[in-house]
């Protein structure tokens, strides 16, 4: 029967359970982050408090819920951690949607020079350079170093130019070097139905990670290499959706 007679320590232990509910309700009625924050503190502070006054109930149920405070918190805040994820998200789409941005910017004049050469039945053919350098080709080609410009790649492939033989390698917004040899592709399959020129851009994206866009002199087609393979009679849109996948 003593047990059922309670202790001074047991009706404080009950009242300060009955206050944390009645708090932890309110809270969560409030639906404050910080508040709720300020009360897993508390519950901690508590059961640190309560161990050591060996209020058993109270420490047991603190110390169960203060072990558990990550995932409390977790469910807790899920509505701000929900917020800030969409938050993460969507600065990352505004991120993707300011490089396309970007790459249209500086893509538009090259896309204009390759459809009015592509019109005028000039052959080109220009590399876009990505992750691995290019250098070994660079140098042995025409240093340019220049802004890319609509008049700059229609100049270097008029064929009464100088450097129109080759192939132009372009970093970033710059033309870094025009007449560059590249190495020809060895694919029999290839080999039998392309010519130098678009072997060569076949080539260069055998041992790199560059594109290489071609323009035929015979028929104007535009075709692009990647990855060791080559897409003919490739539209405009597409090109431009190759070049941003590519440099995004
Ligand atoms: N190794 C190379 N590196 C860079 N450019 C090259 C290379 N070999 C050839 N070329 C370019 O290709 C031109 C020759 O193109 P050719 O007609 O043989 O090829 P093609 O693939 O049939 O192209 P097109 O359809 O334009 O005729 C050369 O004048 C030169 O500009």
């Amino acid at each position: 029967m003593d047990i059922l007679i309670p202790k001074f320590a047991d009706i404080v232990d009950i009242f300060i359970i009955a206050f944390l509910i009645y708090q932890i309700l309110l809270v969560l009625r409030r639906s404050g982050g910080w508040q709720i924050l300020v009360a897993v503190v508390a519950i901690i502070i508590l059961a640190t408090i309560a161990t050591a006054l060996n209020l058993r109930m109270v420490s047991s149920l603190l110390n169960s819920i203060s072990r558990y405070w990550a995932l409390a918190l977790i469910i807790l805040f899920q509505p701000e951690i929900r917020t800030l994820l969409s938050k993460i998200n969507l600065s990352r789409e505004l991120n993707l949607s300011l490089r396309k941005r970007e790459t249209n910017y500086v893509y538009m004049p090259l896309i204009d020079a390759i459809s009015s050469l592509s019109f005028r039945k000039i052959g080109a053919l220009i590399v876009i350079e990505n992750r691995r350098k290019l250098t070994e080709y660079i140098n042995n080609g025409e240093i340019i170093d220049a802004a890319l410009s609509l008049r700059l790649v229609l100049t270097i492939f008029n064929p009464k130019s100088p450097l129109h033989d080759g192939a132009i390698i372009i970093r970033g917004d710059r033309i870094i070097a025009a007449k560059v040899v590249l190495p020809l592709s060895k694919n029999p399959e290839y080999i039998k139905h392309f010519g130098t020129r678009h072997l060569a851009g076949i080539g260069i994206t055998e041992v790199s990670d560059a594109i290489a866009i071609i323009v035929s002199e015979q028929n104007s087609q535009i075709s692009v290499a990647q990855n060791g393979k080559i897409k003919v009679n490739v539209a405009y849109e597409e090109l431009l959706q190759i070049l941003m996948d590519a440099t995004s």
